[in-house]
């Protein structure tokens, strides 16, 4: 773990040990907790170098992990931030999300120098590596690393760096997503501002293209859309107990 074994460099600065804490989850799956000083945390577990638990200072948790969810490999982990790659959903002949999610990342002690804040004092770094089986299903070296730190405010960011390893330079193309998985006490209360023009593919119906009509998106039945060409940020989203997010 970059917290507890790194120099400490300009770029990235050693955190103190009480920050970043390495413990077992259920099934005795290894997980990382990172804790800050006002009560905000996070726990990534290294199967599918997966955030499982946000909490903010009230100990709320932001994030929704399923109760049946199964922890235990070679199941991906139902909720938390689950890592598509190198695909997402079904959009190619691997296994839907890729593999990433149902692998076992490793701690990433030296990782390359990484432009960070000085206040943030609670982060882990995670890697990932194709084993041969891996390479026999998607042929391409790659070096992916995860950090997921957690500011003195609370905010939780991911960075993913994925590295072209393949001997000859070959390049590879790959789809990415973090497959976030958020709280919600109220979904009719749920809104998300941004999209509403935009054209998206309808799992409901068979990948089906329509365009969104409406104002905001809402939530009064099953949905499960990909929207084409979304913009980096949303204009909102609104959740009850989590408008921070917004
Ligand atoms: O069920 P999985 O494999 O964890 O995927 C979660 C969801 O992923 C979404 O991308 C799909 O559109 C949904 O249909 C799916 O339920």
């Amino acid at each position: 773990m970059a917290a507890t074994s790194s120099s400490p460099t300009p770029e990235s600065p050693q955190p103190r040990a009480s920050f970043v804490e390495r413990t077992k989850g259920p099934s005795g799956l290894e997980k990382i907790v990172l804790r800050e000083a006002r009560g905000f945390s996070a726990e990534v577990h290294l199967y599918g170098g997966q955030v499982t638990s946000w909490k903010n200072d009230h100990g709320d948790e932001l994030l929704f992990v399923s109760s049946k969810a199964i922890f235990k490999p070679p199941k991906a982990i139902r909720g938390g931030i689950p890592i598509c790659f190198p695909q997402f959903g079904t959009h190619g002949n691997l296994e839907k999300h890729g593999f990433a999610r149902n692998r076992l990342w490793a701690i990433d002690d030296n990782p390359p120098p990484f432009p960070i804040s000085t206040a943030v004092k609670s982060f882990a770094d995670l890697i990932l590596k194709p084993s041969e089986e891996d390479l026999k299903i998607w042929p391409h070296s790659f070096e992916f690393r995860l950090r997921v730190a957690l500011g003195p405010g609370g905010d939780l960011v991911l960075t993913s760096r994925i590295r072209n390893t393949n001997n000859d330079g070959r390049p590879f193309s790959f789809t990415f997503a973090y497959h976030t998985y958020f709280s919600v006490s109220d979904i009719s209360e749920v809104r998300i501002e941004g999209l509403e023009t935009l054209d998206y593919l309808d799992n409901l119906k068979g990948k089906e293209r329509s365009t969104e009509q409406g104002d905001a998106i809402v939530f009064e039945s099953e949905v499960d859309k990909i929207y084409l060409d979304a913009p980096k940020k949303l204009q909102s989203l609104i959740m009850r107990r989590n408008e921070h997010l917004s």
